[in-house]
């Protein structure tokens, strides 16, 4: 066997595995049985309402919390171990910054910790400055940063010693909508380069942006988990507006999906069509083509993760 085939036949591990992992503080269960597979350069959202067990989960996962059960793999091996820890990222939510620092030397320093060496480190921090967007202010002392920059420092040296796992605890609650954009920028060149992401965010909107998965915690348990299309690309009601409500393309809209009529909206008449796929969208296009009629508005009203969110917290608010 040549040593490519050997290479390529050894599957990239999985970001992170846990099983059944189970924490419990003071015969409390924080977390209790979770089962979470993350796939390599997998961008995940850890989502849950406040003291859902999040960041304990975080902490297991990066060896900093000994779980009390169950079992835990980050990039197929253990995160006690220091050649698992070297490749990951952490973004802790309230990061302590040594703010007597320049943004130059505390980089300098957490590369250090990382185990970078000074040669490659003097290449990659204006490089990781530059890519958080803070560009020659790393002469500035961290002191003088306001809040958006220093969480920009902050995830700098999340990703300074080229990660393979990066976690990233609400990493854009003090920034602003560009800031957020610029972020999200960032998670997308990591997926890019294949760094796995563990995104734990309250900003559900943002999460529906570059998450390739999600899971839904509440009270230590997993109440959903799945990819964006299998949370949000099912079942859709479609708005249709046109020209005429013809019998004929009434019936092929009903072929599609349930049908309801709305009262005219603009001086067009409209009907909501349940679709069970979003893929059938086009359908309803090419039916009112067919139909010969002219059509003014196809407007899906695809539910979002925040309406996702809120439904899960409600329906399992008694276990609260
Ligand atoms: N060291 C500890 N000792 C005792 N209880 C703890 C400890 N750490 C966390 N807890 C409890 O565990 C529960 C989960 O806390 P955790 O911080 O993991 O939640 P979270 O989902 O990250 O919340 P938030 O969104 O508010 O940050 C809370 O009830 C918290 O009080």
């Amino acid at each position: 066997m040549t040593q490519a085939h050997s290479l390529s036949s050894s599957p990239t591990p999985l970001a992170i595995s846990t099983d059944s992992l189970r924490k419990v503080y003071k015969n409390h269960a924080v977390v209790q049985g979770l089962t979470l597979k993350v796939g390599p350069g997998e961008v995940f959202g850890f989502l849950g309402p406040n003291g859902a067990g999040k960041s304990t989960t975080v902490k297991m996962l990066l060896g900093l919390v000994m779980p009390t059960s169950g079992s835990v793999s980050v990039l197929g091996g253990s995160p006690q171990d220091p050649e698992i820890r070297r490749q990951l990222g952490f973004l802790p939510e309230q990061f302590r910054f040594q703010t007597w620092m320049t943004a130059q030397e505390f980089l300098n320093f957490h590369g250090r910790l990382a185990g970078v060496k000074p040669a490659e480190l003097r290449a990659r921090i204006p490089q990781v400055l530059e890519q958080v967007g803070l560009g020659g202010r790393g002469g500035e002392t961290l002191n003088g940063y306001s809040k958006g920059m220093l969480q920009r420092a902050g995830l700098a040296q999340a990703i300074l010693a080229r990660p393979r796992l990066v976690f990233l605890d609400e990493p854009t609650s003090a920034l602003d909508p560009i800031g957020r954009v610029e972020v999200r920028e960032i998670i997308a060149g990591l997926k890019a380069e294949g760094v796995a992401v563990f995104l734990n965010s309250h900003l559900l909107s943002e999460v529906e942006q570059v998450c390739d998965h999600v899971a839904f915690v509440k009270a230590g348990e997993v109440l959903q988990q799945g990819s964006m299309a299998q949370l949000l690309g099912g079942a859709v009601p479609v708005e249709v507006r046109v020209d005429l409500l013809t019998p004929d393309l009434l019936a092929a809209l009903r072929r599609l999906g349930e049908v309801q009529e709305l009262p005219e909206a603009f001086g067009h008449p409209g009907v909501q069509v349940q679709l069970t796929s979003n893929a059938d969208l086009p359908l309803i296009a090419q039916a009112v083509g067919e139909a010969g009629r002219r059509l003014y508005a196809l407007t899906p009203h695809r539910p979002d993760l925040e309406g996702l969110f809120l439904e899960l917290m409600d329906t399992h608010g008694e276990t609260a």
